[in-house]
């Protein structure tokens, strides 16, 4: 038996997910994303591409792949996306080219998308999507990361709190929800439901062979 087979190392053979992380702007998911990718390198943070400035500390094809709307509109037309939508008033989208490929290799892939995103998502890959929606534990808190993160200006953080309880209003097209009160807690939970879902058995496609030699 191959070493990757052995009993109890819950590395069979299996199909990659897609694990997407969703919440209103500023209630964390940056943060359990970039902690979950530094921890586990069996997945991979899916490189959305906007149409928004890049902001201060952003990595070109790291945190986005940054392009204009006209090349944007042009991936849109070539089919070149899984889900896009407008958030904003910026464009962002899913390239589909190395997802697909990726899942077949046992690849998991990280979404950091909206629900229009999530639903879209959902109805091209269903089985292969986890959905997880983070919520903070009020709006006043969620306003505070806001600020305290610097990043934005204050006509844009107030866009972004303007559409938070819109956003909040999807919570329940998710299969899991998180209240992300403390870091460590909503980092273990979410690293918890990672872990159930790797364990489903239409996902391990090596258990048929592996259950096989069991009962030879
Ligand atoms: N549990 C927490 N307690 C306190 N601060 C937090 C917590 N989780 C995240 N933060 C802080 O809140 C701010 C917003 O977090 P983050 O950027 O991860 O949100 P986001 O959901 O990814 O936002 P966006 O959708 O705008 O990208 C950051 O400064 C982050 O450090
Ligand atoms: N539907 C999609 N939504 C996306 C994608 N990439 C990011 N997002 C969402 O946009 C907002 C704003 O993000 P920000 O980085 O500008 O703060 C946030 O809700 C993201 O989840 C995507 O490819 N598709």
């Amino acid at each position: 038996m191959a070493p990757s087979q052995t009993p109890g190392s819950n590395s069979l053979k299996r199909r990659g997910l897609m694990f997407v992380l969703s919440s209103p702007s500023g209630a964390g998911k940056t943060t359990i994303a970039r902690r979950l990718l530094a921890e586990d390198d069996e997945i991979a943070m899916s490189v959305s591409v906007t149409t928004r400035p890049m902001r201060p500390g952003e990595v070109e094809g790291r945190d986005y792949q940054f392009a204009d709307r006209a090349r944007f509109d042009a991936m849109v037309e070539a089919n070149e996306f899984l889900e896009w939508a407008e958030v904003f008033g910026n464009c962002y989208g899913t390239p589909k080219a190395q997802i697909k490929a990726g899942l077949r290799e046992g690849q998991d892939f990280l979404f950091d998308i909206d629900w229009q995103g999530t639903q879209q998502l959902y109805q091209r890959m269903e089985t292969d999507v986890v959905r997880v929606f983070l919520l903070p534990p009020s709006i006043e808190e969620l306003e505070q990361r806001l600020r305290g993160r610097g990043t934005d200006s204050e006509e844009v953080i107030e866009g972004r709190m303007a559409r938070a309880k819109a956003e909040i209003s999807h919570w329940d097209g998710y299969d899991y929800v998180v209240i992300n009160d403390d870091v460590e807690a909503c980092f273990g939970k979410v690293r918890a439901i990672l872990d159930a879902e790797r364990l489903r058995r239409a996902r391990q496609t090596g258990l048929v062979d592996f259950a096989r030699n069991l009962m030879r």
